[in-house]
């Protein structure tokens, strides 16, 4: 974007985004690699000689990649065709163009750090759909259920206290529903502290009880425009029939947890009558939620022991029945756009979206593709780090991971820095950033 500040990158030695391309990602690809040398055996029995064969094919075309990577070698096209191939191509021969210096090729260190941390993920999906049978083998299952099993406590206390709350919501007054929303809010916000891609897929749960935690938590809310979100959506609930709110996944496991949670209450509430998620087409950033991770985990919570977990299963099953609860999902996620470029790039989602009274976008990746992962000063309006992508009043629900943050007050962020060196990504803080008429 013209008038914007350059994107972070690799280039900037020390920096988070440095080190993630230099630590994080490569024991990731590690990890992926493992993983199929662990499946092996299930290959096998599934699709004999042949499926053995293909997670050979996988493991090597994965060691070429990490290979590649740790060698700061030139990021080459896709090969193999699929839905996007094209439209990443033309991006990476876009990154070319803006090199104007070096061997004008982009590469690992040197280009935007958005960009090759999400071409990563996408050969990791490259390196399979090139191995058939064993194409749609997803490198991250184990992690997400893992995540989802280590974070039962927590799950049975969240789905036991909105079962409870149910009984009386409909006597509640306004104060009383105000203050269970802005619950249900920092539940999901917290939620998102649960990614496995900051840890390098080490597994990273939520194994204490949230709800009793969040008074605690509060002086960690950055910026906190959960009283717009009231505003917004309680004016929405008195002038009109329908009130959709759609919510931009991010995590499964512990975090879409939360994020249903969420929906139900504000179904259940009556602060919209309609929730639209979005998920990815593949799988994405280690735990970020695919339509098999959605199905397995309402399956799954449907048929928990719990009592209360296994209504509130039921209860979103009949939901997804009814569309009151409906899933979309779109490539345009799991490419490296900025969103500033999705009304040009992918017109059908920005139209979708458009129809939204109120977007949530959760986590770190969300936040860092609306405000185009720039290095904007921490005072710039969220309005303007937007760059023009505004399809419909929209609030980030994100735990800080990466180095950017807008929207600040003048002096907060260097005060926190001065404190706390790791704040902006440790994952210890968050923020809800609301942008859009009221
Ligand atoms: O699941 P989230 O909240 O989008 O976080 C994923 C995060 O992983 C990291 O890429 C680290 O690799 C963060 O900087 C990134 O944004
Ligand atoms: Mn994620």
């Amino acid at each position: 974007m013209a008038g914007s500040p350059v994107p972070l990158s690799g280039q900037d030695v020390g920096s988070f985004a440095y080190l993630t391309i230099k630590d994080r990602t490569p024991q990731i690809l590690t990890k992926v690699i493992d993983t199929l040398h662990r499946h092996k055996n299930e290959f096998f029995e599934k699709h004999g000689e042949e499926g053995t064969e293909a997670g050979k094919k996988a493991i090597s075309l994965l060691s070429k990649l990490r290979n590649e990577l740790q060698t700061d070698k030139p990021i080459v096209p896709l090969v193999e065709k699929f839905v996007d191939t094209d439209i990443w191509n033309q991006y990476l021969e876009y990154q070319q163009s803006l090199m104007k210096e070096s061997d004008g090729k982009p590469r690992w260190f040197h280009s935007p750090w958005l960009f090759v941390e999400c071409y990563m993920y996408r050969r990791i999906h490259e390196a399979l759909t090139q191995s058939p049978p064993i194409d749609d083998f997803d490198v991250f299952k184990e992690l997400k259920e893992q995540n989802f099993f280590e974070s039962q406590e927590s799950i049975i206390s969240l789905c036991t206290y909105l079962q409870e709350l149910m009984r009386t919501i409909e006597e509640l007054d306004e104060d009383q529903l105000k203050n269970e929303f802005f619950k249900f809010l920092q539940i999901s916000l917290w939620g998102n502290k649960c990614d496995l891609s900051l840890s390098g897929g080490e597994t990273s749960s939520q194994k204490n009880d949230l709800i009793s935690s969040l008074e605690d938590l509060k002086p960690f809310i950055l910026v906190n425009d959960m009283e717009r979100l009231w505003s917004l959506l309680s004016k929405k609930t008195r002038e009109k029939a329908s009130v959709r709110v759609d919510i931009v996944l991010d995590n499964s496991g512990f975090e879409l947890t939360t994020d249903l949670v969420l929906a139900d209450f504000l179904l259940s509430s009556k602060l919209a009558t309609e929730i639209h998620f979005y998920g990815k087409r593949i799988p994405w950033f280690v735990s970020d939620t695919t339509i098999h991770d959605f199905n397995w985990l309402i399956e799954q919570v449907k048929h928990s022991n719990h009592k209360w977990v296994a209504k509130c299963g039921v209860d979103w099953e009949n939901c997804v029945k009814m569309s009151r609860l409906v899933y979309h999902d779109h490539i345009f996620w799991t490419l490296p756009h900025e969103y500033c470029a999705m009304s040009q790039v992918a017109p059908d989602l920005y139209a979708e979206l458009q129809k939204a009274d109120l977007i949530l976008f959760k986590g770190d990746l969300n936040y860092r593709k609306l405000t185009g992962d720039r290095k904007w000063a921490f005072t710039i309006p969220f309005h303007q780090a937007l760059s023009d992508f505004h399809p419909a009043p929209l609030c980030s629900i994100r735990t800080l991971k990466a180095e950017i943050q807008v929207g600040l007050q003048p002096g907060q962020g260097e005060e926190l820095a001065a404190s706390e060196p790791s704040w902006l990504t440790s994952g210890k803080y968050g923020i809800f950033q609301f942008d859009g008429p009221l």
